[in-house]
């Protein structure tokens, strides 16, 4: 392993450990805390130097932090290529950057390998993308793909909503089941293949009998069903043992055959029809169709008859939701592998549903390692994780190392201390985080939301050095408000809803009416956990009832 020196833009820290090790020895237990490796600074002093680089005013995307990474981080960052981490962590302690400085130290030390296996970086929504984008270059590489799961999936667009109760069951593992028995419905049971299979060749006609062509069959079809082998390959695998059936016929009569023989016959008519009769050609939107068309029949023991009634959609339908497009993915890979990563890097990985997991899980190489980032308290999606060992299961990696982090960076202490007030009711195995960084004033609440007291709250935040972002739970009546004011979005203001502001972070936040976005979402205490969060320098609550989390009136952001 390189020393500390080589990685170009990951030195290590005058007081990291001079090796590698894998933090966590095992994946969690049900009560992560207690597990791997935790956070704790208490009694190292703060340098200044890292104090000042956190308070450096934003200009714009996430920086590199390779000269101030602390050893817990590097630690992760260290980990060996064939370890996969997991990174449980409060907001702002430092995850992202761990995970993109883990990408250019591994591709340092492992150049050859990794160059040619690729590495993934998954984050959220394109906004967080553009946040991130810089880190990479900054620290010499550029060859990362950098995506939304959405856009990896590749499937096109969704151009409609499901319910929800229907999107939640679309998520739940329990499809691939469904979609897995929809696909191997496609192909006749060897029982049925009462199919025989005659080549003209030439004056003569070569019989395979039915006997032979299902003890062909059968183990191609074991295997398939079992998982071992994709369904585009195991036609291809029949149609090579129809061929060794046929020419074993012809050579014992007629001597050897040539190669362009054989291409003639397994490409020929009689081949091609006897396939499509007992392994037809099946596209993802055909297996999806005929498991949303029949889900009784597929579902079998695993959905009751509501479930069942709320997935059920015509075949003729040709709409297309979010969730169908993990399913499209998840039919895709039951027909064929898609191209696989050495090590995927999965940002807000809380987020994912199982399905989503899955999808992601396709996508590792069998030697493949994955760095997992995410926050029990930050999930905001219906299906959002609520347990690590669970979702490492789902993600095909469940020996995954556990590691908690819980110094806060970004995040001023009485900020952090306010959004900690939730953590109790929505991620109660978690332990508090510390703020690394005081700062009293950083904090202030104001009892109004209305567009006068919004634009004097923004005007005092640009007053001072650094981005302001306003988040609110709806953006447009909330830029109306400012437009009105004469302050339009600019470079250093942004107007970001609540659901699109995680992974971000801003100097100076104003968060408009805490209640409209606690309450614009299922999951509306981890939203605003969300939102609490953003802030390096000042957080300015505008709220309109009581004080949120029983913080006391104060306006001296
Ligand atoms: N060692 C460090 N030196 C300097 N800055 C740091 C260090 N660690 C973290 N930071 C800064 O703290 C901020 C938060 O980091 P990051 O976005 O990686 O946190 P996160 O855990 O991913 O947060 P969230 O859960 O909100 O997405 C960033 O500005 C980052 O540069």
């Amino acid at each position: 392993m390189p020393g500390a020196a080589g990685a170009p833009g990951v030195s290590a820290p005058a007081e990291a450990p001079a090796s590698a090790e894998a933090p966590g020895a095992s994946a969690p237990a049900e009560a992560p805390a207690s597990a791997g490796a935790s956070a704790d600074t208490s009694a190292a002093p703060t340098s200044p130097l890292l104090l000042a680089e956190i308070e450096r005013p934003r200009s714009g995307p996430l920086r590199d932090i390779a000269a101030t990474l602390q050893p817990e981080q590097d630690a992760l960052v260290r980990a060996p290529l064939d370890v996969s981490v997991c990174v449980q962590g409060a907001p702002g302690t430092g995850k992202t950057a761990v995970g993109l400085h883990r990408v250019a130290y591994l591709l340092y030390a492992h150049p050859r390998r990794l160059s040619r296996a690729g590495v993934l970086v998954l984050g959220p929504n394109p906004a967080f993308l553009r946040h991130i984008a810089e880190v990479l270059p900054a620290l010499g590489e550029s060859g990362v793909r950098q995506s939304t799961l959405t856009a990896l999936l590749d499937h096109g667009p969704a151009r409609t909503t499901d319910p929800a109760p229907a999107a939640r069951l679309k998520h739940d593992p329990r499809l691939a089941t469904v979609l897995h028995r929809a696909l191997h419905a496609l192909t006749a049971a060897p029982g049925d293949a009462d199919a025989s299979l005659t080549v003209p060749d030439g004056s003569a006609l070569w019989r395979v009998d039915a006997e032979a062509v299902r003890e062909a069959l059968a183990p191609i079809r074991t295997a398939v069903g079992d998982g071992t082998l994709p369904y585009r390959a195991g036609r291809e695998r029949f149609r090579a043992r129809l061929l060794a059936l046929v020419r074993a016929r012809a050579e014992r009569r007629a001597g050897p055959r040539t190669a362009a023989w054989e291409r003639r016959v397994a490409h020929g008519r009689p081949v091609r029809t006897l396939l499509d009769t007992l392994w037809p050609q099946a596209r993802p939107e055909d297996v999806l169709r005929a498991a949303l068309a029949q889900p009784e029949l597929y579902a079998a023991g695993l959905l009751d008859a509501d479930a069942c009634e709320a997935l059920r959609r015509p075949a003729t339908s040709r709409a297309r939701t979010a969730a169908d497009l993990v399913l499209l993915d998840e039919a895709a890979g039951l027909l064929a592998h898609p191209p696989v990563f050495g090590h995927i890097v999965v940002d807000e990985a809380q987020d994912l549903s199982p399905m989503e997991c899955r999808a992601v899980a396709r996508r590792l190489g069998a030697a493949g390692s994955l760095t997992v980032l995410g926050d029990l308290a930050q999930g905001t999606t219906p299906w959002a994780a609520r347990d690590w060992p669970t979702h490492l299961a789902h993600l095909g990696r469940p020996a995954t190392a556990y590691t908690e982090l819980t110094t806060g960076y970004r995040v001023p202490a009485p900020v952090l201390d306010l959004a900690s007030r939730l953590l109790p009711r929505i991620a109660p195995t978690l332990r508090p985080p510390r703020s690394l960084r005081a700062e009293p004033t950083a904090l202030a609440t104001t009892r109004a939301t209305d567009p006068a007291t919004l634009a004097a709250a923004v005007r005092r935040a640009l007053e001072r050095p650094g981005t302001v972002a306003v988040l609110c739970a709806e953006e447009l009546p909330v830029r109306a408000m400012l437009d009105a004011h004469g302050l339009p979005p600019t470079d250093r203001l942004a107007v970001v809803p609540a659901h699109l502001a995680k992974g971000l972070e801003f100097d100076h936040v104003v968060l408009h009416d805490p209640a409209a976005v606690r309450a614009s979402t299922p999951r509306g205490d981890q939203l605003l956990y969300v939102a609490l969060t953003r802030a390096v320098t000042s957080l300015h609550i505008l709220h309109g009832g009581p004080s949120p989390l029983g913080a006391s009136d104060r306006n001296d952001a």
